[in-house]
């Protein structure tokens, strides 16, 4: 039995549930107040805890694999296998100063003290760069210690700035960079087939999103220029029309992000009726 954790409310949760339906393991019972929940496999559980706790309980084997912040993974100082960067929950954690302040550097602030909800990150940050300072550890409302006089500055999370700038804070460093992770425990990694098929199957849905699968005809004597357009991974499939000698249907997989001027171009080559199609999964 593989018990996977992951955050039972918050921000990681939504996308986490989205993430592991599209890869063919949804949760299938419970919502935020169950402890736990099966899935279609009967050989996995998933078991709902707080995001901060995800690496402690894989570490120590409570869970044997687990969703979460890596962010809260350094802070924990957890000893994880680290499986795959999931790209979701993107957020800094960001050194920054009141805004009238004149310091513009970490270097500066020797001596001085620095709150924040993620005490071990911060002091290693400041260690790195020999400054030795006063760590604040807070549980929450970071922004406002500088305002109150219980610090100088603060490192906390930023995503999209706002707290910062309704806190009248500025971002003069970027400590540490976080993403939501696929983590498990170091023992039951070893040779367990499991956790790589969860590995395969949660990273499959990844890869897929970065593609499109491309459906056209192609007029015969226009293939090998709309060949060219398409830069495919084995090359397109090059299929004949049973109606129609004159008209292949080709068959190709593109890189999302290029799919705006690959259409343009293969139109221009002589492609017709195309069809772009999102992929769920991608194995390689
Ligand atoms: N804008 C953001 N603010 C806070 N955390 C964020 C943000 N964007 C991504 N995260 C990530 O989310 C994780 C924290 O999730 P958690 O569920 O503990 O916080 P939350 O969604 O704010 O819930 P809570 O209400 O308990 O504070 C961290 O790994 C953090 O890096
Ligand atoms: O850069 P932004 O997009 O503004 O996001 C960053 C803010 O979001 C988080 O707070 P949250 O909303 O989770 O409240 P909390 O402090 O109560 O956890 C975090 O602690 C920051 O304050
Ligand atoms: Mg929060």
């Amino acid at each position: 039995m593989i018990r996977i954790a992951i955050p039972n409310k918050g921000r990681l949760h939504d996308p986490t549930v989205s993430l592991l339906k599209e890869a063919g393991l949804p949760v299938l019972e419970g919502g935020t107040r169950k402890l736990f929940a099966k899935t279609t496999d009967p050989e996995i559980t998933y078991l709902f805890a707080r995001a901060a706790d995800i690496p402690e309980y894989v570490q120590d084997g409570a869970a044997d694999v687990g969703i979460t912040g890596l962010d809260l993974i350094h802070e924990t100082e957890s000893d994880v296998e680290i499986l795959l960067d999931l790209k979701f929950g993107g957020a800094n954690l960001v050194l920054a100063v009141p805004e009238d302040s004149p310091i513009t550097s970490a270097k500066e602030l020797e001596g001085m003290r620095v709150a924040t909800e993620f005490p071990n990150i911060t002091a290693k940050y400041f260690e790195n760069q020999g400054v030795k300072i006063e760590v604040i550890k807070v549980s929450g409302a970071c922004e406002m210690t500088p305002h109150v006089g219980i610090a100088d500055a603060i490192v906390d999370i930023s995503s999209s700035g706002t707290t910062l700038v309704t806190n009248h804070l500025k971002m003069i460093e970027k400590a540490f960079t976080s993403s939501v992770y696929l983590i498990a425990n170091k023992k039951t990694t070893e040779n367990n087939d499991k956790i790589g098929q969860i590995r395969t199957a949660v990273e499959s849905v990844l890869r897929a999103k970065g593609k499109r699968y491309l459906m056209m005809n192609v007029p015969a004597d226009s293939l090998e220029i709309v060949k060219k357009v398409l830069p495919g991974m084995a090359g397109p499939t090059v299929m004949k029309v049973e109606s129609d000698d004159s008209i292949l249907a080709v068959h190709a997989v593109v890189d999302a992000g290029s799919i705006f001027a690959t259409v343009d171009e293969l139109k221009k080559a002589g492609a017709k009726d195309i069809l772009v199609v999102p992929i769920e999964r991608m194995m390689p």
